[in-house]
């Protein structure tokens, strides 16, 4: 068992970490509360949305009568976390900066301040998630490594946004909210005099950046650089774009003056064009596979694919979407995703995170989609000699529509229908 005295709670001035403060007195530990400031630049209105939070957080700290202190980690946020995110723009990706502010500011930076400056014996924060060693550690043991597991609120689960944290933080980290459903937690702040906080609207929009017009704000870190928009069925150029960086896979695009709505299937960063296609539910927007680069596992490497065998599991990369089953193996780059359903608009930047039953095991940057629908029908249609090479990865896909990874002998059916 692990003595815990100190708990250093980050407190955003939102109704979730107040909770969690609230609960950690009550449970009689000693409550540090530390604001972060990762973010110092005003928006577009002028409005300094990090100032605001802070006053926030001295009423909840106020009310619960616990230190508070507000540290800098500016520096942080913008050399491990936002020069990242403009070189994944840059090269055409759509990077998920929660991630990473969770991996290197929250449960790395913070971590460490809290451990180092504070004699924190653990860490809180308002996360919906929960670990193998309980909401207060009491199942804390120094011999065995974490595991991460889903929230109870399954809609508020945040185990995506955690997919890269290591364990040296993990196993010291309280997520005291992962066995509350939300509206729970609101009526226990209402309850608790923090009602002002209770009603505070919720926060959006990037980690610390905050809700903003994208194109605009990316484009005062990445150079416009203008390009064609170009139907992937008949190679026509249908329009102008401002950047490859301005656009992610799946969305629709503006163009106008056009009779169906088309939406981006594909980026050449080399040619700077953007293969649009028209309809929402185009084949070339579809695909059953994707490559990643090398996995971060939280708790550790599935014993299967440490023996160089396919590994059963589910599969998401986006917050709001549904579980994929999933089977995938490591090869000498990362790993082959070989998903059960198609998925739409696969996009490169994302972390592909796995799942087994409440686990959430770890997670690996997607580098690309594997063939779309689009691309195995013309295969069928136009391609006598049965081989389809993948590039990066030596797969092959013959008639039957079967991937075979030549390095690491294994043969996956692909529905195409
Ligand atoms: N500026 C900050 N300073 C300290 N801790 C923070 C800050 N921002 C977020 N956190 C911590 O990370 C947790 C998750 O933050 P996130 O913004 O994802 O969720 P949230 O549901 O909006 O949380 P909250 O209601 O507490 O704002 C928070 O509950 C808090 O413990």
């Amino acid at each position: 068992m692990l003595k815990i005295k100190k708990v250093v709670v980050g407190i955003s001035g939102g109704v979730d970490s107040a909770v969690v403060a609230l609960m950690l007195k009550n449970k009689g530990y000693s409550v540090q509360g530390l604001f972060m400031q990762n973010w110092d630049i005003t928006d577009e209105t002028g409005v300094c949305k990090t100032d605001e939070d802070f006053k926030d957080a001295n009423i909840v700290c106020d009310k619960l009568q616990i230190p508070l202190v507000r540290v800098n980690f500016v520096k942080h946020y913008w050399n491990e976390v936002f020069s990242d995110l403009l070189k994944e723009y840059e090269s055409g990706n759509t990077p998920n900066p929660d991630v990473m502010c969770n991996r290197h500011v929250k449960f790395d930076a913070f971590y460490h301040h809290a451990r180092e400056h504070y004699n924190a014996d653990a860490i809180a924060t308002g996360h919906y998630a929960r670990t193998s060693f309980g909401p207060y550690l009491e199942q804390y043991d120094s011999t065995k490594n974490v595991r991460l597991l889903k929230a109870v609120d399954v809609k508020k689960d945040q185990t995506l946004f955690l997919c890269q944290i290591k364990q040296e933080a993990l196993r010291r980290t309280m997520f005291p909210l992962g066995e509350y459903i939300k509206v729970n937690v609101k009526k226990i702040a209402l309850e608790n005099t923090l009602e002002q906080i209770a009603k505070k609207k919720e926060s959006m929009g990037i980690c610390f950046i905050g809700s903003r017009n994208f194109p605009n704000f990316i484009s005062e870190y990445v150079l416009n650089k203008p390009g064609n928009f170009v139907n992937i069925d008949d190679g026509k150029i249908v329009g102008q774009h401002n950047g490859i960086h301005q656009w992610t896979l799946g969305q629709r695009t503006k163009l106008t003056g056009l009779p169906v709505a088309y939406f981006t299937a594909k980026k050449d960063i080399n040619t700077n064009d953007i293969y649009v296609v028209q309809g929402t539910g185009h084949p070339a927007l579809y695909t059953e596979s994707l490559y990643t680069s090398r996995p971060h596992w939280i708790h550790s490497c599935p014993t299967e694919l440490e023996r160089g065998k396919i590994f059963k599991c589910e599969f998401k990369f986006q917050h709001i979407e549904n579980y994929i089953s999933c089977q995938i193996c490591l090869v000498q780059q990362g790993v082959v995703i070989i998903l059960e359903t198609p998925r739409r608009a696969v996009t490169p930047g994302q972390f592909a995170v796995f799942y087994k039953n409440e686990e959430c095991l770890g997670s690996a940057k997607i580098l690309h989609a594997g063939p779309s629908h689009h691309t195995l029908n013309l295969f069928k249609v136009t391609n006598k000699s049965s081989i389809y090479k993948n590039k990066l990865f030596n797969s092959k896909i013959d008639k039957s529509n079967r991937i075979t990874f030549e390095n690491d002998c294994v043969s996956v059916k692909v529905s195409t229908s």
